[in-house]
């Protein structure tokens, strides 16, 4: 089980979990709108992290960008396990070749 895969497990239980005690069911409880605000707030200080060129604060930021799309999926019934599955269906194909697909040729 990867890192991921527990965080996922974690998230998902913690959708029957008192606020007081779990900030993801607190995140959860203030609705879907505003965990994907709170990914957006984060993948923006990801953002200024490596406009800055530091390379700590981006490992940090870019923490804080999983776990809160974690908690965005979730909010909407999704999960971590159905974006890799797209980046799985995506493995192989080039994104030239896909990008000229979409534009007819
Ligand atoms: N990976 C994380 C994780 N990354 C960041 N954060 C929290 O996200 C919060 C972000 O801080 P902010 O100040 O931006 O947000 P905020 O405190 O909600 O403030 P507002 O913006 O809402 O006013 C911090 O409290 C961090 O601790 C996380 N909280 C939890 N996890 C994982 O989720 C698991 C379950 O956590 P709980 O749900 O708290 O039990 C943990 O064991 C971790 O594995």
């Amino acid at each position: 089980m990867t890192v991921l895969d527990r965080l996922a497990a974690t998230i998902e239980a913690r959708k029957a979990a008192d606020p007081a005690s779990s900030h993801t069911a607190g995140l959860l409880a203030k609705g879907p709108a505003r965990c994907a605000e709170k990914f957006g707030e984060e993948a923006v200080e990801a953002i200024i992290a490596a406009a800055q060129g530091d390379r700590a604060a981006l490992v940090a930021e870019c923490a804080d960008v999983l776990y809160h799309m974690a908690v965005m999926l979730a909010a909407q019934g999704l999960g971590l396990a159905d974006v890799l599955a797209e980046l799985e269906r995506r493995e192989g194909v080039s994104g030239v070749v896909e990008k000229a697909s979409r534009k007819g040729g």
